[in-house]
């Protein structure tokens, strides 16, 4: 079985935040991420893992303003004086939570951009986030999201796109993030896809499809994928990042035991 960790911004909602933590560890998770970490102090945060015995496997790198709609900033021409300074925030958090890898959100470039010229900055700004994370021996995950229904316009909307990007940084600290549920949504065929993409996978999340909600919910064979994780050799962590249909205990019925 996969070693699977919780989405601390998506499940336990029913939580303050903080309190998350405990939440996860006694539901028997080992491993937390969440999406932005940013607003609370790192040494907070620092407490919360350690008491609780949990670590912290995954966050992203600031995004832009995410009220405003900004879903990224790594593939944005115009934006890459505070992509630098995302990174430079990010690092203190790495360190102080000793997370292993962040994930790179590419952005929604805006109508009419170029996107040769969107590309050419995401490389060079994943080039800038993989070399100032490797001084912590960290990895840099990019994540292609699903253009369909959760981010129309999303730089990188399939696995081919991310890897294109990654191989064309060429940095060995870069990894791709594979969400199962966002594959699914573009119809990538997921399984055949783990396989061929395993040397590149950096981290897996997942959600059931169509609804983004636990195990069961929708149409997706997660058992069977988790199965295929165990069988290509993918030891890295499995995140559930769902959106639970009611109560968070009451949607673990698929983690093990
Ligand atoms: O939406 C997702 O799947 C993610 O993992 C990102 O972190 C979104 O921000
Ligand atoms: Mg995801």
């Amino acid at each position: 079985m996969p070693r699977f960790a919780a989405n601390l911004t998506l499940l336990f909602t029913e939580l303050p935040f903080l309190e998350r933590y405990a939440a996860a560890a006694e539901a028997g998770f080992k491993g937390v991420e969440c999406l932005f970490p940013y607003e609370w102090a790192p040494t907070v945060l620092a407490e919360c893992l350690r008491e609780h015995d949990l670590r912290q496997v995954l966050f992203n790198l600031p995004a832009g303003d995410w009220g405003a709609g900004d879903r990224g900033l790594a593939a944005l021409p115009d934006r890459e004086a505070e992509f630098r300074d995302g990174v430079a925030r990010a690092l203190a958090y790495t360190e102080a939570l000793d997370c292993p890898r962040v994930n790179c959100l590419a952005g929604i470039p805006a109508a009419g951009a170029d996107p040769e010229h969107c590309f050419e900055t995401l490389v060079h700004n994943l080039r800038y986030a993989a070399d100032r994370l490797v001084e912590q021996g960290r990895e840099v995950t990019v994540e292609p999201i699903n253009t369909r229904v959760d981010i129309p316009g999303f730089f990188l909307a399939t696995s081919d796109q991310a890897l294109a990007a990654i191989t064309a940084a060429d940095r060995p600290n870069l990894r791709l993030q594979y969400d199962l549920y966002h594959a699914w949504v573009m119809g990538e065929a997921v399984a055949a896809s783990l396989s061929r993409l395993r040397p590149h996978i950096g981290h897996v999340q997942f959600a059931d499809a169509p609804g983004r909600h636990q195990p069961g919910s929708g149409e997706m064979p997660l058992a069977e994928l988790f199965a295929r994780l165990d069988q290509i050799g993918y030891q890295g962590w499995v995140s559930a990042e769902y959106r639970p249909l009611g109560h968070t205990r009451d949607s673990l019925g698929w983690l093990p035991v």
